[in-house]
């Protein structure tokens, strides 16, 4: 596969170093406008670092975009003579919907939007497709890139604004609570770096359970919940506090501020 990632940013780099990790692109264009932050990528033998994104779109068979909204238009009208109609046109650029895209390069091009999120950097993203009408017939390409990041799926393009809250922004949520059960763990006299390890780890095993077992998790709460013991009594205290209504309120701040955003 040869790719092209259009702004080589911080979601960019991940979804680089995932794709070179799992070496599944035989040459990878990195473009930015001023590529000497990037220069440790040239250590790979198919990576191709430039700041010209024309010469990137003419020599790749899928192209990812990957830079801020009020970017997109501009490259897109620049580049569009240059696009040809078997290119794969993938953009993971939030709030910029498939219609806007076709307004500008037209619709007979193969267009997915993918919202994946920076955990692609470890093999470990979520990520979201949703393909125009023509890229349907592309969605297993996609899902090839994607996969090798990870895990994909296929989703209307209606929830992709949700899916950016849960999944995209989710990595910040989750971080959060992670840094406040190394808190915890630190006033009860753990060193910071093993109250860091343990909650690490645990969110991890927590992760897997579920992965693994297919359970609900009330019900791997139930297999640790001792009657009348020390995890009631926590969880108890901490709904008390608003854990769950807090985290769904902050999800629903999240999306109202993500449709404030001009789709
Ligand atoms: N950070 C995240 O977890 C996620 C971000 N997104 C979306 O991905 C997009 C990129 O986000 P980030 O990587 O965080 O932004 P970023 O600002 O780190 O990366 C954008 C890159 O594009 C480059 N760029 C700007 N104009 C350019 C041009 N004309 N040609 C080539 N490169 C150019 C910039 O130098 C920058 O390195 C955004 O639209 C964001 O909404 C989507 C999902 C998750
Ligand atoms: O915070 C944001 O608005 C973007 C979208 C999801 C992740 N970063």
């Amino acid at each position: 596969m040869k790719v092209a990632i259009i702004g080589a940013g911080s979601l960019g780099q991940s979804i680089a170093k995932g794709l070179l990790k799992n070496k599944v692109v035989s040459s990878l264009y990195l473009t930015k406008r001023n590529t000497s932050s990037i220069v440790g990528f040239e250590n790979y033998d198919e990576v191709i670092l430039t700041s010209n994104n024309k010469e990137a779109i003419k020599n790749a068979d899928i192209l990812i975009f990957a830079v801020q909204p009020r970017h997109l238009e501009k490259i897109l009208l620049d580049s569009k003579d240059l696009l040809r109609k078997e290119q794969l046109i993938i953009s993971v650029i939030t709030g910029f919907s498939i219609q806007k895209i076709e307004d500008i390069i037209g619709a007979n091009h193969f267009i997915i939007r993918a919202m994946p999120n920076t955990a692609a950097s470890v093999g470990q993203s979520m990520t979201c497709l949703s393909p125009n009408e023509k890229g349907i017939e592309k969605v297993e390409i996609a899902k090839t890139i994607f996969n090798s990041l990870g895990t994909s799926m296929q989703i209307p393009e209606e929830q992709l604004q949700a899916a950016t809250v849960i999944c995209a922004s989710g990595i910040a949520f989750w971080m959060r609570l992670i840094r406040a059960t190394t808190q915890g763990a630190i006033q009860l006299g753990f060193e910071a770096h093993e109250a860091h390890e343990l909650a690490m780890q645990t969110c991890f095993g927590a992760a897997s359970l579920l992965k693994e077992s297919g359970n609900h998790p009330e019900a791997e709460i139930d297999r640790v919940t001792t009657p009348g013991g020390c995890t009631i009594e926590g969880l108890n205290e901490m709904e008390h506090q608003g854990l769950s209504s807090s985290l769904i309120k902050g999800i629903n701040a999240s999306f109202e501020k993500i449709n404030q955003i001009k789709n």
